[in-house]
This record gives structure tokens, sequence and C-alpha cells, in this order.
């Protein structure tokens, strides 16, 4: 098992969560997870896997990936694990070639991969803005199409869910990730019509504040804060985003294609978030 992270749930505490699932809910499915060593996708992972599929984790970092792969191994799953970069599209095309040519192809692929960096929007530099709207609007559209274009060459049914943010309201500090993950929800709502002719469906989960080791990156003030983001007046798990991934890939989400999924505690309707701290100027 992988050490406890700074911020959310060991392997440990995924392999044995509760879950509201069947444990044949996804068996014989192949789910690739990008982003898979991560906090949100970490959880994927394990529950799908808990589930019965068998699960294909990316990411660009070994030492994120390999342990989980160990982990999920020895608690007698199917894993495996790639290092891949979901901004270099030859290396997303050769994965996805890779997968149907040897690994028995795919049915269900989770976009979690992404994140962007907190800073006020007037202070981005062309490099920062660029490296977030690459990651989370290019890479995971990387992503998307390449399956796709799989899932049509071989007339397989696919499903696809892309962990975004909430975007009914500006969430402030991180606007890049804001205009990106809007254009992954309109885009997602467009290819579900598109693609529904090839049987892919294709929706987005949108979580709240969810505590993993990607919150590193945030201040202690501004994490402080986030169980105030909601009327729950609490932060979420990756288990939560986990759970509600799992009901859009297995057959509970056969009919269910082009949603938002929001998983944040009511944050929607009540709560603010800053994601720089919240400055003195609108503390009144
Ligand atoms: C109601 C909802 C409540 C929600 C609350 C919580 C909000 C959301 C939380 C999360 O999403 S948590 C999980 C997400 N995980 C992360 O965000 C991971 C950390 N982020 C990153 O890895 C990066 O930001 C990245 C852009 C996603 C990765 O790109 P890349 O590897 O290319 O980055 P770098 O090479 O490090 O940087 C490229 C470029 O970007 C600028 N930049 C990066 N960091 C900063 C910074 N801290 N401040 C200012 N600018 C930054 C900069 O131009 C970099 O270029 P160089 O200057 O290094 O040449
Ligand atoms: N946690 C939260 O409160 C919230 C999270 N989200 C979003 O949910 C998603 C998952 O977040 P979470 O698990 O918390 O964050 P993490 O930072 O823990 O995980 C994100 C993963 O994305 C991977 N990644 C980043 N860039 C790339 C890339 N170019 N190619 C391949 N993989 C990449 C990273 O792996 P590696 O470093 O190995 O590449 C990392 O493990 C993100 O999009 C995040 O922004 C949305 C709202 C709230």
């Amino acid at each position: 098992m992988t050490d406890a992270p700074a911020f959310g749930l060991s392997d440990t505490d995924l392999a044995a969560h509760n879950t509201v699932f069947a444990s044949d809910a996804l068996k014989g499915r192949v789910a690739v997870i990008s982003g898979g060593g991560g906090g949100i996708g970490r959880a994927i992972a394990w529950l799908y896997a808990r589930l019965g599929a068998s699960v294909v984790v990316t990411g660009r970092k070994p030492e994120k990936i390999d342990p989980l792969i160990e982990a999920l191994r020895a608690a007698g799953h199917t894993a495996s694990g790639e290092t891949l970069d979901i901004r270099d599209r030859a290396q997303v095309d050769g994965f996805w070639a890779r997968q149907w040519a040897d690994k028995g192809g795919a049915d269900i692929l989770v976009n979690s991969a992404g994140g962007q960096f907190p800073q006020a929007a007037i202070d981005f530099s062309p490099k920062g803005w660029n490296a977030v709207i690459d990651t989370n609007l290019n890479g995971t559209w990387n992503m998307m199409q390449a399956a796709a274009l799989k899932w049509r060459e071989f007339e397989h049914p696919g499903s696809i869910v892309n962990i975004v943010v909430v975007t009914t309201h500006g969430l402030y500090g991180v606007a890049h990730s804001m205009a990106a993950r809007a254009g992954v929800i309109s885009l997602s709502q467009s290819v579900a019509v598109e693609w529904a002719p090839y049987n892919i469906r294709t929706n987005c989960i949108a979580p709240g504040a969810i505590e993993t080791e990607g919150w590193n990156v945030y201040s202690p003030a501004a994490r402080a804060a986030y169980p105030k983001t909601n009327p729950m007046m609490r932060v979420g798990t990756a288990w939560d985003i986990a759970e509600a991934s799992a009901f859009l890939s297995a057959a509970s989400g056969n009919f269910i294609t082009g949603e938002v999924l929001t998983v944040d505690g009511g944050g929607q309707h009540w709560g603010e978030t800053w994601t720089t701290g919240k400055p003195d100027y609108f503390d009144v």
C-alpha cells in the first residue's frame, strides 16, 4: 500500500471504503483512468477495480502510478499502468493504438488528469495560461477523440466521464481553469449528440472542494476556507466522486449522456471559493 497522502484518502482507506454498488457492477469492463495516480483518479481506480473492472491507470509520473498498481494487484485486482502526457497527441494516439492492438481495447474512459495553479487572472503569463488550457481542454479532448476513434473503428460502445469544475459561477483565482472546464463541458454536450449514433456516452462530473493531494498548490488560508464553500460546511472525499463516476460508467448510466453531475455539497447554491484567499476588499 502507498503511504497516507498529506491530504485525502490512502490506498488502505480506498481498499476498504463502503460502496453502494454490487461487486460485479463493472465486471469484465476495461476502464482507462487518466490522472489515475492523483487523489480522485486513484479513488476511481480502486472503486472500478473493486466492482470487477480491469483498470488502466495513466499519468505523467511513474512514482504516482507504480505503487498504486502494486497495491491494486496485491488486493487481487486486475490493473496496469502507463506513463502518458495527455497534452502530447502522439503519445495519446500511441497509447490507444496499443490498448486495442495488445490489451483488449477499452469500454470506459475517465478523464481525471488536470489541474491548475492559483493566481489572479490579471497576472497570468502567456505560458501559464497555455499550460492550463493545454492540460485541461486540449489534453482532455486528445483522450476523448482518440478513444472515440477506436470505438467507432471497432463498432464498440464507449462511455466517457470528464472530471471538471463547477462553472455555474466564478471560481476566483483559477480563471484559466474555469475557461478550460467550461470548454470541456460544452464539448461533452456537443459530442454526446454527435457520438450517440456510435453508442458513445459522454458525461461530466463537477466536484466541489474534495480533499486530495492536489490541494498542495493552495495556501493554508484557502484550504481552511473550503468547508465554507457549501451549505453542508464540510469538504467532500474522493470516494464521493468515485461513486458518482461509477454511477455514470455502469449500467445505471446507460440512458444518461451530455449531463453534468455536480457533487459539491450544494456549493453552487450557496458558498464562495477564493482559491487565492479572500482579498481584504471583499471581507466586509
Ligand atoms: C466550488 C469548488 C471549490 C473547489 C476548491 C478547490 C479548487 C480546485 C482544486 C483542484 O483542482 S485540486 C487538484 C488539481 N491538481 C492540481 O492543480 C495539480 C497542480 N497543478 C499543476 O500541475 C499545474 O498547474 C499544471 C498547469 C496543471 C501543470 O502544467 P505544467 O506541468 O506544464 O506546469 P509547470 O511547468 O509547473 O508550469 C508551466 C507554467 O505555468 C505557470 N505557472 C505554474 N505554476 C505557477 C504558479 N504557482 N504561479 C504562477 N505561474 C505558474 C508558469 O508560467 C510556468 O512556466 P515557468 O514559469 O515554470 O517557466
Ligand atoms: N480536489 C478538488 O477539490 C477538485 C478537483 N477538481 C479536478 O478533478 C481532477 C482530479 O483532481 P485531483 O485528483 O484532486 O488532483 P490531483 O492533482 O491529485 O490529480 C490530478 C492528476 O492529473 C495528472 N496530470 C496532470 N497533468 C497531466 C498531464 N498533462 N498528463 C497526464 N496526467 C496529468 C497528475 O498526474 P502526474 O503528475 O503524474 O501527471 C495528477 O496525478 C482535476 O482535473 C482537478 O482539477 C475539480 C474540482 C475540485
